[in-house]
């Protein structure tokens, strides 16, 4: 059984900071993780990258050899991770990590993948590349869950925080995988209770703040939304500071809280005891 996290959200979020973080997080409390690059248009890297998607294809090289634009470009690279020869790689890379891992130290057994880094929203909402891809690993037994990231300065304004649900929601649709929402950035938010409210957001509080904000005539599409958001429970967002190792570490409870990661461990643990 392999564990995964796709860190997915809008550009500029703060996902490769999380991971960053997240990887000095694991190292300091020696737990093993590895990082996967899906982003063919990423420059450089602050930690150790397992298996990267530039190695089969980067953003540079279509733009220049194919002569796309940046945006159409990343689409055709993105599609290359349908390419048998990468799956296959990033498949062979994880199992073979965990094969070592788990020889080396019959009681570490688990590992935990970061798949990281997508930005443009078209990737994970209507392309069905990444789906196809979660598929895959699904096939050879990972647990996935999607860990979505909008900037806290987002929720400054109720129609930034909708449309930020908005493509939140559409991931979640998409993907249909166990979907983890991060408040990212939590540190520059002066006053922590403008944001509270917007954790878990409340149908009426939302339709109020819309409606002050909007035209009269959004009213009936305002309620909509409200209660979309509503309906879809799942909409809440767990705050990240990542100046705090306790706000990393909880986050990551619920990473392995929802992905169940370890929770076989003691049939695994006992299953290889030596004295057994
Ligand atoms: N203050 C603060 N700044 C942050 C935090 N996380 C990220 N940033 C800053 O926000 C900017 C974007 O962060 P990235 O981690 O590159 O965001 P990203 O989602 O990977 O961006 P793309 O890969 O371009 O989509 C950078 O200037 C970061 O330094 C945070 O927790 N606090
Ligand atoms: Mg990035």
């Amino acid at each position: 059984m392999g564990y995964a996290q796709l860190v997915i959200g809008p550009a500029g979020s703060g996902k490769s900071t999380y991971c960053s973080s997240l990887y000095q997080h694991c190292e300091t409390v020696g737990r093993t993780i590895h990082m996967v690059n899906l982003d063919p248009a990423a420059e450089h890297f602050s930690y150790p990258v397992s298996t990267d998607i530039r190695e089969l294809i980067s953003l540079d090289d279509v733009m220049e050899e194919l002569g796309m634009g940046p945006n159409g470009g990343l689409i055709y690279c993105m599609d290359c991770m349908e390419y048998p020869l990468f799956l296959k790689k990033t498949i062979g890379t994880l199992k073979t990590i965990w094969m070592i891992g788990w020889m080396s130290n019959w009681r570490v057994i688990w590992m935990m993948t970061i798949l990281c880094l997508i930005a443009q929203i078209e990737l994970f909402t209507h392309v069905p590349v990444l789906r196809n891809f979660v598929e895959h690993l699904k096939r050879k037994n990972f647990n996935v869950c999607a860990v979505y990231f909008l900037d806290s300065q987002f929720v400054s304004d109720v129609t930034k925080y909708i449309s930020g649900c908005m493509a939140s929601l559409s991931a979640m649709i998409q993907l249909e995988l166990p979907h983890i929402n991060i408040l990212s950035k939590m540190d520059l938010v002066a006053n922590k209770k403008d944001v509270e409210e917007y954790l878990n957001p409340e149908a009426q509080v939302l339709l109020s703040q819309l409606n002050r904000q909007m035209a009269p005539k959004f009213g009936k599409l305002n309620k909509s939304l409200a209660e979309l958001v509503d309906d879809y429970s799942m909409v809440n967002f767990i705050p990240l500071d990542l100046r705090k190792e306790s706000s990393i570490q909880y986050v990551l409870s619920h990473i392995d809280n929802c992905i169940q990661y370890g929770e076989d461990a003691d049939v695994k643990v006992r299953d290889f005891d030596p004295e057994d």
